[in-house]
């Protein structure tokens, strides 16, 4: 039984993500998903859903056994209880691979890291990016 970890913020969900995490469940048996803290996110504005929100839809995604909202302060918590055989990093997280694999072997977590790929456009106006839908409807929709 291969336990595999998937994160992200997963605000508004797209075809990037269904990528991303059925590549991830493609990786072991049981796939879970921690979904970032809305004030973990940081790199960026913040997701317009609320955290439950986010983690609920996740979880409704076939690809998706369990979802989870992310600990506030100490991401290793989540993984600590997940106790998984690998974490799937998105095509475009910063985190680097080495130095995660590297944090995890410290603090005693047998877990190797994999890197996901990024999903090709299959149709000309395929939005895989919230960022982008979300300015999409502000230009279309907002005054
Ligand atoms: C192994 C791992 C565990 C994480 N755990 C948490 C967590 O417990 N809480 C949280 O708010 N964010 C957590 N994150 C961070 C986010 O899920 C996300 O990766 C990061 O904010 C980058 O966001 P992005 O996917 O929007 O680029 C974790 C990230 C990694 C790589
Ligand atoms: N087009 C894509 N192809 C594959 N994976 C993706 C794609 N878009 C996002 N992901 C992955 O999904 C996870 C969550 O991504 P995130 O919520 O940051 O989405 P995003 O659409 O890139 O957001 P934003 O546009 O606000 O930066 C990350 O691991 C990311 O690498």
């Amino acid at each position: 039984m291969t336990t595999v970890v998937a994160q992200g913020t997963f605000d508004i969900l797209h075809p990037g993500h269904v990528h991303y995490l059925e590549e991830a469940a493609g990786m072991g048996d049981e796939l879970h998903v921690i979904v970032a803290r809305r004030e973990n996110v940081t790199h960026k504005d913040p997701p317009i859903l609320s955290n439950r929100q986010r983690r609920a839809m996740v979880a409704a995604l076939d690809a998706v056994d369990e979802g989870h909202v992310g600990h506030p302060e100490d991401f290793f918590v989540p993984i600590r209880e997940i106790d998984p055989d690998v974490i799937a990093l998105g095509y475009d997280q910063h985190h680097d691979e080495e130095q995660l694999a590297g944090a995890l072997d410290e603090a005693g977590l047998d877990c190797r890291v994999e890197r996901a790929s990024g999903r090709e456009q299959v149709h000309e106006d395929e939005l895989l990016s919230t960022g982008k839908i979300i300015d999409r409807i502000c230009r279309e929709r907002c005054d």
